[in-house]
């Protein structure tokens, strides 16, 4: 029975990149305002403004249940998830602002010829 459970738990390439990738980008969200999805009570009227919603706890839950065949896909979760919160607040907020400089930190990460210096140390 364990080996099967051992087989199931082995990581393809590029889950663990997509795992390294989020540690990263969870990093640079210390308040934590995208670690859980927003709810109404949190920001009323958000459900109904914001058809698409995402937040880091369900990008993970997706890596584990491996529903990222490309890192585009992923990439587009990551952007989905900042400009959720670059719409609904305005700009003046600091949800708005933390998402515009979390979207601009992470894009950069995630263009290729910087791939590959998050990649190296995982080869
Ligand atoms: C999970 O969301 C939060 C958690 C704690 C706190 Br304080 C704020 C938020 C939050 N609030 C608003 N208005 N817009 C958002 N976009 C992403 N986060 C948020």
């Amino acid at each position: 029975r364990t080996c099967v459970l051992k087989l199931k738990q082995q990581k393809s390439p590029l889950n663990k990149l997509l795992d390294h990738l989020l540690r990263f980008l969870e990093k640079r969200d210390p308040h934590q305002f995208f670690a859980w999805p927003v709810t109404d009570d949190i920001a009323p009227g958000y459900s109904s403004i914001i058809t698409k919603p995402m937040d880091f706890s369900t990008i993970r839950q997706k890596i584990d249940d491996s529903e990222y065949g490309t890192l585009t896909e992923f990439t587009d979760d990551f952007k989905l998830m900042c400009e959720n919160a670059i719409r609904y607040n305005h700009v003046d907020t600091v949800y708005h602002k933390a998402a515009k400089r979390l979207l601009q930190v992470g894009t950069k990460h995630l263009m290729p010829e910087n791939l590959m210096r998050s990649l190296k140390p995982l080869s």
